[in-house]
């Protein structure tokens, strides 16, 4: 069979922690052959963020259809973003084939077959001039699937030639894993990362995260409310399985009584149980981890995950990966295994009963049309 196109693809993601919009580049023929380009981050206004982090703490409305103001804000931002990218890389339009615009999710409920991405295909499409695909989730979730986590095929593509069983671990605002042994892909999201330490920083010192992990490092964790977290029903249920961004903060309540460097303290020995309780989902031990998303520069995270699993623990840059955009990169690839009709989940990874294609493509307008 002749070997598959390469496609070059845009992808673009704000992640549960809100801070801004991840763009990267791909060029990929959707299956083995992948190679990724530069990425850049641009934050949000601080109003739209704040607005989006009402948004999310409001259920009713997160969940409600009346978000047409909010959602145009959030595809203007992407396009923007995306435009700025291309400048910033020095990236012409025309050499781009399709943007995976993953959106900003606001809302996943996925025992309820619910989940909302805001981030308006048709409208972005129209002012990139470039096809786009979006709506990566709801095929799955329609399907009976979790609609997430949706990176392992990506991980599955890029970890190809390294040793295995492996364990990629994300640690964005939720902490996800993919634990890779040749084709087996086993993935879910493992409980709350970045985003209640975050929210927690915030709440008492106005910053918006714990830089390196250093107010964490310096507090002595509560083990007695540590034991008590980790009996949450969420982590005896079997993968895969997904989490809403919010799930674990009414859960975590009790550490608000806790002094500052004692509370960072447990909620980082929080997060680093609760992902290194993975390796009770997978078959084999993982001989390595590999941890990419912003939390792998939490050196408190990472030196509590080297203490707990035994076995090496390193930013996925060990192996040159790209631990701030990897997730966009996802996007991209994503998009163009949509465009071929391959599958983008499979049982193992979101629990839909069959290797599920997704996505939704929207057309660019066509500027000929009309022309003299
Ligand atoms: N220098 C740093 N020190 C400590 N933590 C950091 C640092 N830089 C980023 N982080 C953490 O990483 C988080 C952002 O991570 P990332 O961008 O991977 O999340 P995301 O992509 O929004 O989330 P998700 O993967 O859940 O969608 C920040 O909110 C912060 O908690
Ligand atoms: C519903 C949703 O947006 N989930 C995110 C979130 O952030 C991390 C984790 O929870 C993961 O399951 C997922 O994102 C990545 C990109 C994924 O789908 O693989």
């Amino acid at each position: 069979m002749p070997d598959a196109e390469l496609i070059t693809a845009i992808g673009a993601i704000s992640g549960t922690s809100m801070d801004g919009i991840d763009v990267s580049i791909v060029s990929t023929d959707g299956d083995a052959r992948v190679t990724t380009g530069p990425g850049r981050t641009y934050p949000y206004s601080e109003a739209l963020r704040a607005e989006l982090l009402a948004l999310i703490a409001d259920p009713v409305r997160a969940e409600g259809d009346e978000l047409v103001e909010i959602e145009a804000a959030v595809s203007d931002a992407h396009a923007g973003a995306i435009q700025q990218f291309m400048a910033d890389c020095g990236i012409d339009r025309d050499s781009v084939r399709v943007v995976g615009l993953h959106g900003q999710t606001v809302y996943h409920r996925p025992e309820r077959r619910f989940t909302r991405q805001l981030g308006d295909g048709q409208r972005v499409a129209a002012t990139l001039g470039i096809d786009v695909v979006n709506r990566f989730r709801h095929a799955d979730i329609a399907a009976g699937g979790e609609g997430a986590p949706l990176v392992p095929l990506f991980h599955r593509a890029l970890a190809a030639g390294l040793e295995q069983p492996l364990m990629v671990l994300n640690l964005g605002g939720v902490g996800n894993v993919t634990y890779i042994d040749g084709d087996a892909v086993i993935a879910f999201d493992t409980g709350p990362a970045s985003a209640l330490l975050d929210d927690f920083v915030r709440k008492r010192l106005g910053k918006p995260y714990d830089e390196g992990g250093r107010l964490a490092a310096s507090g002595q964790a509560d083990a007695t409310m540590v034991a008590g977290l980790m009996k949450h029903p969420y982590f005896d249920r079997p993968a895969p399985k997904s989490l809403d961004r919010n799930d674990f903060h009414a859960w975590a309540k009790a550490v608000q009584s806790l002094g500052d460097a004692e509370g960072a303290a447990t909620l980082a020995e929080f997060t680093a149980a609760s992902a290194a309780d993975a390796v009770r989902h997978v078959p084999k031990r993982p001989l390595r981890w590999l941890v990419t998303g912003g939390g792998r520069l939490n050196g408190t995270f990472m030196n509590l995950l080297r203490q707990k699993l035994g076995v090496p623990v390193q930013p996925v840059e060990a192996v040159g990966w790209d631990g701030d955009f990897l997730e966009a990169q996802c996007f991209g690839y994503l998009a163009v295994r949509s465009m071929r009709g391959l599958p983008i989940s499979l049982p193992t990874t979101t629990g839909a009963p069959a290797p599920m294609t997704g996505g939704e493509l929207w057309r660019a307008p066509c500027e000929t049309e009309g022309a003299p």
